[in-house]
């Protein structure tokens, strides 16, 4: 069966502060996003990759990989508006097969982690990776109180979240709706439900400053 990645890298990561898209930014001297290619190369060499990247960022992008040894075959397309708007044209280069969405962003992704998508997803069709909360966690109200939430029945939700191509396409055949903050809100919002499995804490988000040095702290002890 064909499978398909789309890493999704379009964002300019404005939590971030810095001029240059996190993206770009360097983990270890290795731009994070190499790192990503990486894993999903290591996993299985036949995924065929799919990359997202800003319109005005491509260029950079491919004067940046010729000093990369090790180059890993990928097909870039632009991003959109949003996240949701990056994947819809990703999935115009996607036939049939499996799909993994992952976040650019992500670049600690375990191999097992990337197979078991893919493996999972044969047989449920939506699969997402999760953790458990660390935090104890409260529901803010429009009065400015808050009252606690029951933990256990909340997960911290992660990439890849890996789908049959021909259903992610099809839920991605819609208008953005506010809540579609990643695929599995958009493959339920079209009807079909998602399996929950076990990602990795260290499958970190690089989001803000103190995730970078997080994320070095990771290579170093990879
Ligand atoms: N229009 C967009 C927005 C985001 N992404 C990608 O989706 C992933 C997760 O998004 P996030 O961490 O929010 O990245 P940014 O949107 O770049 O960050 P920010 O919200 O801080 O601007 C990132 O790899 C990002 O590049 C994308 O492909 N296209
Ligand atoms: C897809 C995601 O990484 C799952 O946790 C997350 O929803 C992305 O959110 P962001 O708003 O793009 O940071």
């Amino acid at each position: 069966m064909k499978k398909y990645a789309i890493i999704v890298a379009g964002g300019t990561g404005k939590r971030m502060g810095e001029s240059l898209p996190k993206q770009f930014l360097k983990l270890g001297g290795t731009p994070i996003l190499i790192h990503t290619l990486q894993a999903f190369y290591t996993a299985d060499p036949e995924i065929e990759i799919i990359l997202t990247l800003p319109q005005e960022e491509i260029q950079f992008w491919d004067e940046l990989n010729i000093w990369h040894q090790n180059y890993i075959e990928h097909q870039v397309v632009a991003g959109g508006e949003t996240r949701f708007h990056s994947v819809k044209n990703a999935l115009q280069f996607v036939e049939s097969g499996l799909v993994a969405v992952h976040d650019g962003v992500r670049p600690f992704v375990s191999a097992a982690t990337i197979k078991q998508s893919y493996e999972q997803a044969k047989e449920k069709k939506a699969v997402v990776t999760a953790v458990l909360m660390k935090d104890s966690v409260r529901q803010i109200d429009e009065k400015g109180g808050s009252k606690n939430i029951d933990r256990s029945s909340l997960r911290m939700i992660q990439t890849p979240q890996t789908f049959d191509a021909k259903l992610l396409k099809a839920a991605y055949n819609t208008e953005f709706k506010s809540f579609f903050t990643d695929d599995a809100s958009v493959v339920e919002s079209y009807g079909h439900s998602v399996t929950l499995i076990e990602g990795q804490y260290q499958n970190i988000k690089i989001t803000t400053p103190e995730d970078l040095l997080i994320a070095e702290a990771l290579l170093e002890a990879k």
